[in-house]
């Protein structure tokens, strides 16, 4: 036990510059051409060959750079269903296949690349979530995605663009809120379209408690969380929001949706008033959308339509400084339709980049 676990140290201390960075080809071999069309694949930003991506993105006038996390360890570690880490492959087939045009531009957005987790992937294959120690080692596991993640955001945010992240599990939110604040040298603040809270206690890393390690650390200062769903957030959970009710905040969905008590775009408003002061983070978890396949998926919450008109509001707020879209998992979806859940990614990333022009008009 105690030579596994060393091994298990070396295997996981392989931390190095995991950013797989994308070049032209890579975007080329998944763009289908059609005459009289141009395709946003022809028109995407890659790194070129032998430039330092750093300086690349920070001297490029595009100001959306996109960066996947092929992972579901997080997702595990949390005890739920895998199928998180094909997200990113899927959402980027859509993207690039999407129309080039007057209302969106390829061209705006750079496809920096992924980082690799295939080193974690692979550990996090032979352990058991049900196991104690196997579980103890997937928070180490979830640690290291946390160090490349914060390590990245942090770089792209300082090179003055907005990162767009496709997860992964919402593990993720630690290390995008993290490399936020670092860049900006500020604890920053967030808001989260989800039907979880994912501020649960601090028993080692996963997806269900980013938002608690962000906060505990010093990073997010202050927190919105728009729709949860009432039957998925624990009592001891509502205690603690109550704690810190000045620095966290919430909106539920039965509260809009269902009791109609509350008016959605009216809520918007007051969400992005609490936490538009200072850099923020937009992070939307799948799972609050009815029928789009994820761990925690659910028949019951907000459409699409509201998801994009929320991305589209929040988005064009001066500091909403990233986009986070995690949770969407293609490999649960069994059907003849599993492109969708990327199709739909594609769809919102565009809505994002959209939104941001209505800050230049
Ligand atoms: N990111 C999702 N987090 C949820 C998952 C809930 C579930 O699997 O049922 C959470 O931990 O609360």
């Amino acid at each position: 036990m105690f030579l596994e676990n060393i091994i298990f140290g070396m295997l996981i201390k392989q931390v190095m510059e995991k950013l797989k960075v994308f070049n032209s080809k890579d975007l080329a071999k998944i763009t289908q051409h059609r005459s009289g069309e141009i395709k946003f694949g022809e028109k995407i930003l890659t790194v070129p060959a032998n430039e330092n991506w750093k300086e690349f993105i920070t001297n490029c006038n595009a100001k959306f750079v996109l960066i996947g996390l092929p992972e579901d360890i997080g997702v595990k570690a949390n005890m739920g269903r895998v199928g998180t880490a094909s997200a990113f492959e899927s959402a980027l087939k859509s993207l690039v296949n999407f129309q080039h045009n007057k209302f969106c531009k390829g061209n705006e957005l750079i496809a920096l690349g992924e980082i690799d987790f295939s080193n974690e992937m692979e550990i996090s294959k032979s352990l058991n979530q049900q196991d104690k120690e196997d579980r103890k080692k997937l928070f180490s596991l979830v640690e290291n995605i946390d160090k490349e993640v914060s390590f990245v955001i942090s770089a792209i945010v300082k090179a003055g663009k907005y990162p767009i992240i496709v997860g992964g599990g919402h593990n993720n939110a630690y290390g995008n809120i993290k490399g936020l604040a670092l860049a900006k040298g500020m604890p920053v603040n967030a808001i989260n379209f989800d039907a979880h809270t994912d501020f649960r206690i601090m028993e080692g890393r996963h997806s269900g408690n980013g938002f608690t390690y962000a906060f505990e650390e010093g990073f997010l200062k202050r927190y919105f969380i728009f729709g949860l769903h009432e039957n998925f957030v624990s009592k001891s959970v509502f205690n603690t929001l109550k704690s810190i009710e000045d620095r966290v905040k919430y909106v539920t969905y039965e509260e809009i949706g269902v009791r109609k008590e509350k008016s959605y775009t009216n809520e918007i408003t007051q969400s992005l008033k609490f936490i538009s002061n200072t850099p923020f983070g937009l992070e939307l978890d799948l799972d609050a959308i009815p029928g789009i396949p994820s761990s925690a998926m659910t028949l019951s919450g907000f459409s699409v339509e509201k998801a994009r008109q929320f991305v589209h509001l929040a988005g064009s707020e001066n500091n909403a400084s990233y986009f986070h879209i995690c949770e969407g998992a293609p490999d649960l979806d069994s059907s003849n339709n599993n492109h969708l859940t990327g199709k739909l990614i594609a769809t919102l990333i565009i809505d994002f980049i959209k939104s941001k022009k209505f800050e230049e008009n």
